[in-house]
């Protein structure tokens, strides 16, 4: 299945989970309203300041704006909608918050330091200062000049405008389309906010209904950021598979039987310098691609620049061997195919030469040393050495092989 559709998978669940009870089980929603009530007060402030700390601007605006409205629909939008600045501030938020959340995810990751920085942050409190701020406009008659269209509903037991689709559909349009292009947690999140938010201005009469939604929303966003941390602190940003930490955290937990190997790239220093860091780049990310489809339960990380770890938890070394074969055979076999090195930096000009000319290809190998942890290595220090050692053996013999200590 493509990426695009297993990140959404778990938010696409929670969410479905999430409005069935709401519609099956309305007692259990009252039951825990004041949960629900108090939830986006307590985690959107909490996800706003760990983002913050982490530098994910786009998340902490998110939060901010989230909250925002959260309290204007709280504080001013509990009464009658019949009355007329009600239904004003409820018209606001829904022309506001779809064109807000396409601001943050254009220029959500600058720093609240830099000025456009500060302008979002600006935009993610307006629906809150708009909505303190509109029985002064009222007395200057801006609230009567709206146009009637606005008041026009989508249907007549809802309060949603017509109008306000204008801003919902090419939110919605813009967000998918940004999601689909690179599919990031965050991404695929405003995208689910967004539809959140239309289903709960079109219900909004049915009680508890924003306290239900937005307790969704801060519960997702905490979900998305607790993974996103845990892929900061394991994850390697290049190759996107576990990093050495996360194989040294793994190694505390095994057992007293398991097999690991090192695998290196073949004279990746003379590849660097041919093909220039960047392809170096292409060819480690490659390699890791297919060290991560390892079989036999085989577990890969990236050790450090071009050297992998392959971990067989429970296993020998001679089960793990014909695994490592395939690996070593799968990379050797693979060609990389190259853009012209001469390509022109501007775009067009570049398709227009790739048809002329067929791409280049690259090949490389890796070499792999295996050890086992058996009674007389220590600890996992002594199997890394020794699978070292191994590495080392397999260069030696002339590369592109797999060796047992
Ligand atoms: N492109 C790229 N290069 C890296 C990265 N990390 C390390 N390298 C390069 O990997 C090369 C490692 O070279 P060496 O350790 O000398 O070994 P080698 O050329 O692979 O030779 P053998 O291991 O003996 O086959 C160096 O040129 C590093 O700059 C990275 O993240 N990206």
């Amino acid at each position: 299945m493509p990426v695009f559709l297993t990140r959404l998978t778990f938010p696409f669940a929670v969410l479905m989970i999430g409005f069935a009870s709401f519609v099956r089980a309305p007692s259990l929603i009252n039951d825990f309203s004041v949960v629900l009530l108090w939830a986006p007060y307590v985690a959107l402030p909490l996800i706003a300041a760990v983002a913050l700390f982490l530098m994910h601007y786009a998340m902490m605006y998110t939060a901010v704006l989230l909250l925002a409205a959260y309290w204007v629909v709280q504080t001013y939008l509990q009464t009658a909608m019949a009355l007329e600045l009600t239904f004003i501030r409820y018209l606001m938020l829904n022309l506001l918050l779809p064109v807000l959340l396409v601001v943050i995810a254009v220029f959500g990751e600058k720093s609240p330091q830099t000025l456009s920085g500060k302008c979002v942050l600006l935009l993610c409190v307006l629906p809150m200062l708009l909505a303190l701020s509109i029985p002064l406009l009222n007395e200057h008659n801006v609230v009567a000049a709206i146009p009637e269209i606005f008041y026009r509903r989508i249907y007549a037991d809802s309060w949603l405008s017509l109008a306000a689709l204008s801003s919902y559909v090419p939110s919605i349009a813009f967000l998918g389309a940004f999601y689909w292009l690179l599919p990031t947690l965050l991404r695929g999140f405003w995208v689910y906010a967004l539809l959140v938010i239309f289903v709960l201005f079109l219900f909004f009469a049915e009680p508890l209904i924003s306290a239900f939604c937005f307790s969704i929303l801060s519960f997702l966003l905490l979900v998305i950021m607790v993974q996103e941390l845990f892929e900061l602190a394991y994850v390697d940003e290049l190759t996107n598979i576990p990093g050495r930490k996360a194989l040294e955290k793994q190694m505390t937990s095994l057992g007293r039987h398991y097999t690991l190997a090192m695998l290196d790239v073949d004279h990746f220093k003379k590849f660097n310098d041919t093909y220039g860091h960047d392809v170096g780049d292409q060819v480690l990310k490659m390699v890791a691609r297919k060290i991560n489809e390892v079989t036999g339960g085989g577990k890969a990380f990236r050790y450090g620049g071009e050297e992998f770890t392959i971990l067989f938890p429970s296993k020998d070394a001679n089960y793990a061997l014909p695994h490592l074969e395939l690996v070593r055979e799968s990379i050797a076999n693979y060609t990389l195919s190259l853009r012209d090195s001469d390509r022109p930096d501007d775009d067009k000009q570049g398709k227009q030469r790739r048809g002329a000319k067929q791409a280049n290809g690259v090949n490389v190998t890796i070499s792999i040393g295996v050890a086992e942890k058996s009674a007389d290595l220590s600890d996992s220090k002594e199997v890394i050495k020794q699978a070292d050692k191994a590495l080392y053996k397999a260069k030696e013999k002339g590369r592109n092989r797999v060796v047992k200590i």
